[in-house]
């Protein structure tokens, strides 16, 4: 049964599927942290993977950049392949002067840009929020492995490239931890379709202060985002 976008049959995902931005690390994740995974798509290359992370089932999809691609993916994988929960795990620019490079996030809610889900309720305002559950297995399972992660309101923009830098100063004195591109996408298709959704990222770079994660060190801070991940499950 395959869809626009994923070409996969009933069964392949796991109720569960963490989704990075970039389908490069999903391969990375499904090889480097699952057990028994097998590549389950490969449509315009978004590799899917599934297998298993101490005996339980999960997948591990790559949404690409933005809340079109993002909400495509996620709203296939919940229609058409019964997927429940979908955890992103992204890279995230910190706004907050309290965000610091490699810190680890949680986005409880998740303010935006993007018009989506104001589209859902007739142009008033929708709150896009985290499932409380996977939001608090995912906070304890970073508290089990010692990482003191940050928890609050993240900014999802259409505009990676934001011509007005005054804006991010805005949002730091709102509480705004840090931008993304998908969060709030991904929490209004979750709560429109009837699944559970939570994301959580490593803070890449700074966009105020412009620090910026050597390379060298993206890989392991990464790595820490995705045990939480999958210990969370
Ligand atoms: O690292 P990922 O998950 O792709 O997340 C961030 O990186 C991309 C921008 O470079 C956007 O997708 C943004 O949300
Ligand atoms: O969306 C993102 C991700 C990382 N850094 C940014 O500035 N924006």
């Amino acid at each position: 049964m395959s869809t626009p976008h994923i070409s996969a049959k009933p069964g392949d995902f796991a109720e569960t599927v963490l989704m990075p931005g970039d389908p490069l690390r999903a391969k990375y994740i499904a090889e480097n942290f699952l057990e028994d995974a097998r590549q389950v798509t490969d449509v315009r290359n978004m590799f899917g993977f599934t297998g298993t992370y101490n005996g339980k089932p999960v997948s591990i999809m790559g949404s690409g950049m933005g809340i079109p691609s993002m909400s495509i993916y996620a709203r296939e994988l919940i229609v058409s392949f019964g997927v429940k929960n979908l955890i992103r795990i992204g890279t995230c620019g910190g706004i907050s002067q309290d965000i610091k490079i490699r810190d680890v996030i949680f986005a409880q809610g998740a303010s935006t840009d993007s018009n989506v889900n104001r589209a859902r309720v007739r142009g008033y305002d929708f709150a896009a929020i985290s499932d409380f559950g996977l939001l608090e297995n995912g906070v304890n399972a970073a508290r089990r492995l010692g990482i003191d992660a940050k928890i609050g309101n993240v900014f999802t923009t259409d505009t990676f490239y934001q011509a007005d830098s005054e804006f991010y100063k805005e949002l730091d004195k709102l509480g705004v931890m840090a931008v993304d591109m998908e969060t709030a996408g991904l929490y209004g298709v979750a709560a429109e379709y009837g699944a559970k959704a939570m994301a959580l990222f490593t803070v890449s770079d700074h966009v105020i202060t412009g620090e910026a994660t050597p390379p060298e060190e993206r890989q392991s801070t990464f790595n820490e985002m995705v045990k939480i991940a999958l210990e969370s499950i």
